[in-house]
């Protein structure tokens, strides 16, 4: 078990940054999810922390050993890469137990742990494989199993499952959480993947640029985003262009109360908290599309300006042709420059709307 701290930590490459300042505690046990478009900077800081990458600036310690300076093979972390890199000329058993011959351990101290790994693992029985004789799957947990063996203390895990199918990736992560949990290994694990992050982690950390944008469990990142990059990113979300005046909307088919200084802001909303009526409501909108998925329909709406927006409705429901949308039921927050500038939640029968400090 192991604590993480990243401290103000910074990567550039020429005159570009890669990583920005960026810190981060991860708690003894924690899975933190590294989340974000190509180029955020998630796998250059997974490196840094792995010791495949020097820092311009900041310092990264591990139960508050400072580890900058340190080559990767004297810091206590296990590194799988996306693309597994097994020795084509072992067996299994032969890459697994590779860390601990060239720790000299004693043949038995090998054996017993190579064995256990493959359990871990679920390959007990395929020791005397050759790599070239498995799954793209399987050919992963044996990556898995080579960083595990080694008791790192901190395991990284750069998009490990990222060239298996989905169903596949769905299995795998499913399996490296409970494996996390049984070890109680403090993991890295990047993905630009949100199902995989929300799915995965005790806390997501949505990066950009390479800064963070949000860092919070998958649940509030997923209800309460906090820039409208993070809103855009996770999920599916509506959004609406509109300008504040006097505290209200212009907008003509999102009249909303928006109790802020005048100004262009977006609105944004998930397709759950869009409501459809029949079209004698006071705005209409025109039903583009509509996608059964069996528990529920989605909506595709296009309002007079183009907007396109996703509702989503009761499976037996029928919408077609002109609707009405009723905005006043919709929990939606506003953003301007990237930054959340107000919130309004609905809950029951009454609205509630809050202001927030900052905006
Ligand atoms: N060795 C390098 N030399 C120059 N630039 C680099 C180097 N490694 C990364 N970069 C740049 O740093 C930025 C961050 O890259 P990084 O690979 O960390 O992003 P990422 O979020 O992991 O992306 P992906 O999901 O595509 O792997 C990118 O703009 C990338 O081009």
């Amino acid at each position: 078990m192991a604590r993480l701290t990243i401290r103000n930590v910074s990567k550039t490459f020429g005159t570009s940054f890669a990583v920005r300042d960026f810190s981060l505690d991860v708690e003894d046990g924690e899975l933190v999810c590294l989340l974000g478009p190509s180029g955020s900077g998630k796998s250059t800081l997974l490196r840094m922390i792995g010791g495949f990458e020097q820092p311009s600036g900041g310092s990264i310690l591990i139960d508050a050993k400072d580890v900058t300076a340190l080559p990767p093979e004297k810091r206590p972390t296990g590194m799988v890469f996306q693309s597994h890199a097994l020795w084509t000329h072992m067996d299994v058993f032969n890459n697994i137990a590779f860390g601990l011959k060239l720790r000299r351990l004693p043949k038995a101290e090998i054996r017993e742990r190579v064995e256990n790994a493959l359990a871990l693992v679920g390959l007990a029985d395929y020791g005397r494989r050759m790599t070239t004789q498995l799954s793209g799957g399987q050919q992963q947990r044996v990556a898995l199993a080579r960083s595990l063996v080694l008791e790192p203390k901190i395991l990284l895990l750069d998009e490990p499952f990222a060239s298996l199918d989905q169903h596949l990736r769905e299995r795998l992560r499913e399996e490296v959480r409970d494996i996390q949990q049984r070890v109680g290994i403090t993991t890295l694990f990047v993905t630009h993947g949100q199902d995989e992050a929300l799915a995965l982690a005790d806390r997501i950390v949505v990066m950009r640029d390479g800064s963070t944008e949000q860092i919070a469990p998958p649940d509030i990142v997923y209800r309460e985003p906090q820039t409208e990059f993070v809103a855009g990113f996770i999920g599916s979300m509506n959004f609406v262009r509109t300008s504040i005046r006097g505290g209200v909307s212009q907008h003509p088919a999102f009249p909303v109360a928006v109790p802020i200084e005048d100004g262009d802001v977006v609105l944004a909303f998930r397709p759950e908290a869009l409501s459809l009526q029949p079209s004698k409501t006071l705005s209409t909108a025109i039903v583009h599309r509509s996608i059964d998925f069996g528990t529920h329909k989605i909506v595709d709406i296009d309002l007079a300006d183009g907007t396109r927006l996703k509702a989503m409705t009761a499976p037996d429901s029928n919408w077609s042709k002109g609707v009405g949308i009723e905005p006043r039921a919709s929990a939606f927050r506003a953003f301007r420059d990237n930054r959340l500038v107000y919130q309004s939640t609905t809950s029951g029968e009454r609205h509630h709307d809050r202001i927030l400090g900052n905006a």
